[in-house]
């Protein structure tokens, strides 16, 4: 890994930055309170990106104090300057205003983790997403996604796809290099990978794989776009050990889902793919991995949203670093054929064998 080898703070700069850590909560709320309530785009909009509190509450329908008391937050979390006796949109409240991945990032941590977080301590104690009941009465967040309210389905969805649609141009170019008839997406969620193997190629024939409440929207998905003749699916909750995987097929495909389970039932659906699969088939699995990133940030991120994992989704899983999880596929009995790493937004792709 090549960050966070060293302790570089000076004690001062430690002690300003636990701060900055004791009210993270409250200058997530403030940028966000900023961002929907249009401040920041109507800074930026102002001529030279500045004016005044007075001046943005006209703009805003937003009282002078509520203006005020926001960006005096926004100064000290980056977002403006004081220049002139007005407040300056910087850089920083640009890409929180604007920027695609923030955004993504930003409503996903608001609608999914924020109230679910405060149950951390209780769901590491205990191994269960204690924050999970303040979206639902579920075990797990897979069993609720469909009954989640629209702006949390918005956040979610938003937050899983912005990532893995970035690679898909990519990864099907490397799907596709080699004869694939049939084909199995095994956490296939929405059918969004499904839909564009059947776009990339003619004939592939695919199997998609997930819990049922998943799969009823898929296949509305896949009807939409007229491929229900060239789709199987097939329902399947991969916790019960004993559940098989479609048999023979030329690919099986595992994308952003071996990270919803433990390391025990990582190895186990391993081993069912390696069961189900016949001797020329290739496995693929596309991860993020927090230690194979090239930005400091995008490790931050993907060793925040584990904690997602811990306290939401399911209580046992996680964005494991490589080192943790690439053993687990010797241990299922599979050989990686081939790694790729940083595709698309971080993503590392793992080639598996017989
Ligand atoms: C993070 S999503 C990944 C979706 C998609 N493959 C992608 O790359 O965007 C994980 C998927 O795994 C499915 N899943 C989670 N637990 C499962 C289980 N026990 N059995 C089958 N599918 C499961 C979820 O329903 C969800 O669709």
């Amino acid at each position: 890994m090549k960050f966070y080898r060293e302790d570089t703070r000076t004690a001062l700069s430690a002690k300003e930055e636990a701060q900055r850590l004791a009210f993270a909560p409250i200058a997530f709320q403030a940028s966000k309170s900023l961002r929907d309530l249009g401040i920041l785009a109507a800074l930026g909009n102002a001529p030279d990106s500045a004016a005044s509190a007075k001046e943005l509450a006209q703009r805003c329908g937003v009282t002078e104090y509520g203006v005020a008391v926001l960006l005096d937050m926004g100064l000290s979390a980056g977002l403006v300057i004081w220049q002139n006796d007005k407040y300056q949109l910087t850089k920083l409240g640009q890409f929180v205003d604007f920027d695609p991945m923030t955004i993504a990032n930003m409503d996903f941590v608001a609608d999914i983790c924020y109230q679910g977080m405060g149950e951390l301590t209780e769901a590491i104690k205990h191994t269960k997403p204690a924050g999970l009941k303040h979206l639902g009465e579920w075990d797990t967040l897979y069993q609720g996604l469909s009954q989640l309210n629209q702006r949390e389905k918005d956040s979610w969805f938003g937050f899983d796809h912005y990532y893995s649609d970035r690679s898909f141009p990519t990864l099907l170019t490397e799907v596709f290099a080699q004869d694939t008839a049939t084909l199995c997406d095994i956490g296939a969620n929405t059918g969004k990978w499904t839909k564009q193997c059947c776009q990339h190629n003619n004939d592939v024939h695919v199997t998609m794989v997930d819990l049922p409440q998943q799969l009823a929207v898929a296949n509305e998905n896949m009807a939409q776009a007229g491929f229900t003749e060239r789709v199987t699916p097939f329902t399947c909750d991969l916790l019960a050990p004993k559940n098989p995987l479609p048999a023979g097929q030329d690919v099986y495909w595992m994308s952003q889902f071996l990270d919803c389970f433990s390391k025990e039932e990582i190895v186990s659906i391993l081993v069912r793919v390696k069961e189900a699969m016949k001797p020329q088939s290739r496995i693929f699995i596309l991860e993020l991995f927090p230690d194979c990133q090239d930005y400091e940030s995008a490790s931050y991120s993907l060793n925040a949203t584990s904690l997602y994992f811990t306290a939401i989704a399911n209580g046992n899983s996680r964005f494991y670093m490589s080192h943790e999880f690439l053993p687990l596929i010797e241990l299922a009995g599979l050989s990686i054929v081939k790694q790729t790493h940083n595709i698309g937004l971080g993503h590392s792709l793992i080639e598996c064998g017989l």
